[in-house]
């Protein structure tokens, strides 16, 4: 049922440089949830401390009642089993075929047979659509394909937590839009804690029960879809509707006064307070019942008649 992932308080530096400070929330177990913020604001930096790969100055992060900031290495390893991490470039060895990528960590970390290994690989191969393509090697396929080959590998050790590092750069729209229906479809069937950094408005709006956004060095706000959907806040605003004015500047920060006079003429009208639609599992996943109090829920908010699946 996915584990939660509580953060409290923490803080990454590297020197002089603060990343983040005080970042505190709570990934509730088993629900999805999207990082959002501008480049350079540490977003990556904060999926490598959550599994345990850097090391925060400050805070905890606990899971299953142990904080994973003051494990011992070989503690920490069995903690990194929960995981699963999807690289921004699915992260494959460029020599070996898929099937071989997809079967490493079963033979690193496991002693399951080749037969076991099979039926596992060819398993996840199947839940991300990519049956038929064993032999081909990263280099011959597509980008959308090899982040589902990566996101395959992901799965293979059954990880209670999946993390997604930008799934959707690279990628055509298209693609994006059947990658974010894969996501939703495998946290239907796995029911694993998801956490997706994007700078995909589109799919932070669709996909997430609940969104974070990374600011000058701090959390903004974290906390169900439609609260940051809804935000007034100036720098989610601007964020969200993707324009030049308000506090992100192009390379660094733009002074209070500059801020002010610019959001003074922006009209942006009545405000509309879209709550985009949430994608829901696709026909034939059979919908848990976290899923069906989705499905339900929407169909009353935006009258869709969505029934179960
Ligand atoms: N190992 C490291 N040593 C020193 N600085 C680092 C290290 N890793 C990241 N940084 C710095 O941390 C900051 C945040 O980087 P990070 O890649 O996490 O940003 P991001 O929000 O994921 O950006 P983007 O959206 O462009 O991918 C950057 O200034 C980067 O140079």
């Amino acid at each position: 049922m996915g584990v939660e992932i509580c953060v409290e308080g923490l803080t990454k530096s590297f020197g002089h440089q603060v990343i983040w400070q005080d970042v505190s929330l709570t990934l509730p177990a088993g629900e999805v949830s999207v990082m959002l913020g501008p480049s350079g604001t540490g977003k990556s930096v904060f999926l490598k401390t959550l599994v345990g790969l850097l090391k925060p100055e400050r805070g905890s992060i606990t899971i299953q009642g142990r904080d994973i900031t003051r494990l011992r290495e070989h503690d920490l390893y069995e903690v990194r089993k929960l995981f699963g991490v999807l690289f921004q470039d699915g992260a494959l060895f460029g020599s070996m075929n898929l099937y071989d990528n997809i079967a490493f960590p079963l033979r690193e970390h496991t002693r399951k047979s080749e037969s076991e290994i099979r039926r596992i690989v060819l398993e996840k191969m199947d839940m991300v659509g990519l049956i038929g393509a064993e032999e081909k090697l990263p280099g011959e396929i597509s980008g959308g394909m090899r982040k589902r080959a990566g996101l395959a590998r992901a799965l293979v050790l059954d990880p209670e937590i999946i993390l997604f590092d930008e799934p959707d750069s690279g990628l055509d729209p298209v693609r994006v839009a059947y990658l974010n229906q894969l996501i939703v479809d495998l946290n239907a069937q796995i029911d694993a804690t998801f956490l997706i950094v994007t700078h995909d408005i589109a799919s932070a709006r669709q996909v997430p029960d609940n969104i974070g956004l990374l600011f000058r060095r701090e959390l903004v706000l974290f906390g169900p879809r439609e609260e940051l959907l809804t935000s007034d806040e100036p720098v989610v605003r601007q964020f969200l509707n993707g324009r030049m004015q308000g506090p992100i500047g192009m390379a660094e920060e733009k002074d209070a006064a500059q801020v002010e006079q610019e959001l003074a003429q922006i009209d942006e009208g009545p405000r509309v307070r879209d709550l985009t639609p949430r994608l829901l599992p696709g026909p034939g996943i059979t919908r848990p019942p976290r899923w069906e109090a989705i499905a339900r829920r929407e169909a009353e908010l935006h009258g869709t008649g969505v029934s179960s699946a």
